[in-house]
């Protein structure tokens, strides 16, 4: 059957509507674990605000802990948002009850009941990936964590596309959307504006939006955000976005930068040309990362960021480029190792070569 709610253009929905509009996920227990509200509750000490851990678009987050201890992150979607939000909200329920990988956020289950509808999240103690690169009280991460919390994100949108019976597309990478663990395992969130590929990749991979485009500028395929056309490359794009963010260790747009450093991907290709790299990268990493590795590193990010979609490599390239950089580091930290068993070491800062038709950035980027 058709959802009503597709149909729907955006707009705020009042509470006597919403119970109208909002479609029980009526999903097995076993798929998802259905809470009651007065479990929510508990969890939550009635929804205090001491508990709130953040605001997005569709309402608020809580953290709270489940009757068995664990500690649970959850989404209180407000009936006075938009329509949209609400089907995001369902899509993404939809999708992370049927998706299980240990680098894709967990869903444990959801609360159904009267007004409320209630995604309820393993929590992710390491914060998001972008408060871990700039924002604050956090200690740097070092370069080999860069690169795990890289292979793993790497990990969860391959299988994404391509682990499941249908192919399946993010639409929404961003650094905010990679979640990590204590253990700084990453796992990727945000599935509200994913969508179905087809049966078989290697078909017709291309998914057209009816609805308005979404998501942030910066990290958006030139095709997306000039066509609305949503493809596997489309995530592979913005993924891209995420690995220069992780080596210069700042967002894609600074408004608080001068006006010619604002825009990472001109400041990228300028210390590219200019054979300055090695000083605009993140300074923590200054000496850390070894040449060959930075090399390999570039050329994938690089071609991820490729204007033409058929250009970028799919994920399983970046995957296993990403673990070959990991393994070229761990080879050359190995060597400095055997040369200074007990002193602190520095890499060289060689040149970097990458071949220029790697190089083709599309001009909305800088
Ligand atoms: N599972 C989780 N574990 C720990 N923190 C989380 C989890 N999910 C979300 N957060 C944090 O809660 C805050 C709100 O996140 P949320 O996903 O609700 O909105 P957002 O990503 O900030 O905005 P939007 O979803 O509207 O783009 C963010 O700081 C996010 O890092």
């Amino acid at each position: 059957m058709k959802n009503p709610l597709c149909s729907l253009p955006c707009f705020s929905v009042s509470k006597k509507k919403y119970s109208q509009l909002y479609q029980r996920s009526q999903l097995p227990e076993g798929l998802c674990r259905h809470f009651s509200l007065a479990q929510i509750k508990a969890a939550t000490d009635n929804f205090n605000e001491d508990s709130i851990i953040g605001r997005g678009d569709y309402g608020t987050a809580y953290k709270g802990t489940t009757n068995d201890g664990t500690i649970v992150v959850l989404k209180r979607w407000q009936s006075e948002s938009g329509s949209y939000l609400l089907r995001e909200m369902q899509n993404e329920v939809r999708f992370l009850c049927q998706l299980r990988h240990p680098h894709l956020a967990s869903l444990i289950g959801i609360c159904e009941e009267g007004n409320e509808a209630i995604p309820v999240y393993e929590y992710m103690s390491g914060g998001a990936l972008s408060d871990r690169l700039y924002g604050q009280g956090y200690a740097p991460l070092l370069w080999k964590q860069r690169l795990q919390i890289c292979v793993g994100a790497a990990r969860g949108l391959h299988y994404l596309h391509t682990g499941a019976k249908y192919a399946l597309f993010h639409g929404h990478i961003t650094s905010r959307n990679l979640l990590l663990n204590e253990e700084l395992s990453c796992k990727i969130t945000d599935f509200g504006l994913s969508k179905l590929g087809s049966f078989c990749m290697s078909k017709a991979s291309k998914v057209r939006r009816e609805s308005k485009i979404k998501g942030i500028h910066g990290y958006m395929a030139p095709e997306y955000a000039m066509h609305g056309e949503l493809t596997e490359k489309s995530d592979v794009f913005s993924f891209g976005v995420v690995l220069f963010e992780v080596l210069f260790g700042r967002p894609e747009y600074d408004s608080s930068l001068p006006e010619e450093k604002r825009y990472l991907f001109a400041m990228a290709m300028e210390s590219i040309i200019e054979g300055t790299i090695y000083h605009a990268i993140d300074p923590q990493l200054k000496g850390r990362i070894a040449p060959e590795c930075l090399n390999k590193y570039l050329e994938i990010a690089f071609s991820c960021v490729h204007d033409k979609g058929s250009e970028r490599p799919e994920m399983g390239e970046v995957e296993v480029t990403l673990e070959l950089a990991l393994e070229l580091q761990d080879r050359a930290d190995a060597e400095m190792e055997a040369i200074n068993p007990c002193g602190q070491y520095m890499h060289d800062e060689a040149p970097i070569s990458i071949d220029a038709e790697t190089i083709k950035i599309s001009s909305l980027l800088i």
